[in-house]
């Protein structure tokens, strides 16, 4: 296959409301992500194609699917082959981040994700540095707000490094 064509599978996932959309739109620079910008909940699953030249200067795309928070039970599904996944937690919701914890050890125990790379932002709150002992991919914690802009070229930088990592 042409490296042009080649596309690097990413999943994101996170509790609903989360605010996956949002970031994922804004990583794509989409139009109009400010808060005028209203999106609706995710059903099912979304797809964004990001193009992006990797650390060796080859053009790829990356194709990150978004599983609406309603399917929390189907991410399962949707894991074969995954080389990146991004967890979004929403921190200011301090409500969710208990029900996020779970979800996140959940993900980060499937033998399907071994081989993934991890960003999220949940971890700050559960013993990351217990967690990079344990695993094989330490995962990378970023702080992104889309309506502000913080943290959006960082994320970018993270995605476009496209290297596999081995277990
Ligand atoms: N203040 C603030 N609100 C945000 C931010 N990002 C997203 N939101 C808001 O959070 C709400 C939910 O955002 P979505 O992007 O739909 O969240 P989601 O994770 O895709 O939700 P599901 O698809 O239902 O799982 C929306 O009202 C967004 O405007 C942010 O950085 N700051
Ligand atoms: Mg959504």
């Amino acid at each position: 296959m042409d490296d042009l064509e080649k596309k690097i599978p990413v999943l994101c996932v996170g509790p609903k409301g989360s605010g996956k959309t949002t970031l994922l739109k804004k990583v794509q620079q989409a139009e109009g992500i400010d808060y005028t910008y209203s999106p609706v909940p995710t059903i099912g699953t979304n797809i964004y194609d990001i193009n992006y030249v990797n650390k060796q200067g080859k053009k790829q795309v990356l194709s990150i699917r978004e599983i609406g928070g309603e399917m929390v039970t189907l991410w399962n599904n949707y894991l074969e082959g995954v080389e990146k996944v991004i967890f979004v937690v929403d921190t200011s919701n301090l409500c969710q981040i208990s029900a996020a914890a779970v979800m996140l050890y959940t993900l980060l125990a499937e033998p399907k994700l071994r081989r993934s790379k991890m960003r999220n932002e949940a971890l700050l709150m559960l013993q990351y540095s217990r967690l990079c002992s344990d695993l094989v991919n330490v995962p990378a914690l970023l702080e992104a707000s889309p309506l502000t802009n913080t943290g959006i070229d960082a994320l970018r930088a993270f995605l476009g490094d496209a290297k596999k990592v081995d277990a």
